[in-house]
């Protein structure tokens, strides 16, 4: 039998602070977080409080929210200040969307609770059109990801890709300028803020294999900090957990930044679990892709086992520029 060392929880004079950045879908998935620890542990609202951090992604991409994301920097954009904040007592946990998250935390946190996945699909959106087959040769596409890029000129090697940032707003707003035909966002945010609705349709999968831990919100904590590790395993999602062990496994062999076109998604049935991974050139002239099917504890072997398959097929300078 073991013996639980009793944990303080929270309250309204000495709130659990929750750092985030502070998008609508950042802020969203905080909210999620704090609902689902105050329901666990029958706590208020404000027994929590939300701490919103600028990240410097957030600042850079305000000035050229037109320039592509991979210009301006890499590692840890979006998360440098947020873990400055965990680990100097400012926040006690961090709330991240897991697809933007480095396969590596720094020295004294860790990342390791996952709340239950959302949608995994992406999402098509166009007022025009209602499938990437349909579109007609030569159309302008809009997005900023590198994977979905790569993903649509293998597909379609005719289509015009020009970047686009933004939130779902202004994203649909340009398509309704006509900057660009249509666009694509992960089914995963629009349904977190509630935003699904016409010209939206999801992709399959087969069709175009999502990133790594799309639809997946991870949170973040300081390695020594008990009860934040306790209060964190109360609302963990064991499921959510061996699937993205999987798919992150294949990314960090693959040692993918948010510079290479990879995709990745890991599905359970019963005691197995299924892993389809693909690489892609940037300028979508070849995509190689496998799977892997085995029990769930071995997910993050097959990961890296499926990541060295495709970097030996791939061969030296597969993710090089054209
Ligand atoms: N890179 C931005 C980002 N990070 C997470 C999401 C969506 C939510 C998710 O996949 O969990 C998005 C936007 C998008 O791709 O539509």
């Amino acid at each position: 039998m073991t013996i639980e060392t009793p944990i303080t929880l929270p309250s309204p004079d000495a709130p659990l602070k929750i750092g985030t950045r502070g998008s609508p879908l950042a802020l969203a998935q905080a909210h999620e977080t704090r609902d689902r620890l105050a329901a666990h542990f029958d706590l208020p609202a404000e027994a929590f409080e939300i701490v919103v951090i600028k990240t410097t992604g957030d600042d850079r991409a305000m000035i050229a929210a037109d320039r592509p994301l991979k210009e301006i920097g890499n590692k840890g954009l979006f998360t440098k200040e947020i873990e400055e904040q965990l680990l100097s007592g400012g926040i006690d946990i961090a709330v991240h969307s897991m697809k933007d998250m480095p396969t590596e935390q720094p020295e004294g946190l860790i990342l390791d609770c996952y709340l239950p996945r959302e949608d995994v699909r992406d999402c098509f959106i166009s007022p025009a059109h209602s499938a990437i087959a349909e579109l007609p040769e030569g159309t302008v596409v809009g997005t900023s990801s590198l994977r979905r890029r790569a993903q649509l000129l293998h597909r379609r090697p005719d289509l015009q890709v020009v970047e686009f940032r933004g939130n779902v707003q202004t994203r649909l707003k340009k398509l309704e300028d006509g900057v660009a035909a249509c666009s694509f966002l992960a089914m995963a945010g629009l349904n977190r803020m509630n935003m699904t609705g016409e010209h939206m349709t999801p992709i399959d999968p087969e069709d175009m294999l999502p990133a790594v831990a799309q639809g997946a919100i991870g949170i973040e904590r300081r390695t020594a900090d008990g009860r934040a590790a306790a209060m964190l395993d109360a609302i963990h999602d064991r499921p959510t957990q061996a699937r993205l062990d999987a798919e992150r496994s294949f990314l960090r062999t693959l040692d993918g930044s948010c510079e290479t076109p990879i995709a990745g998604l890991a599905l359970l049935d019963g005691d197995t679990l299924w892993l389809r991974g693909e690489i892609l050139r940037p300028d979508g002239t070849e995509a190689l892709s496998g799977e892997r099917r085995g029990p769930i504890a071995e997910g993050a072997r097959m990961g890296a086992d499926l990541a060295r398959e495709l970097l030996e097929r791939a061969g030296e300078g597969f993710f090089a520029w054209k």
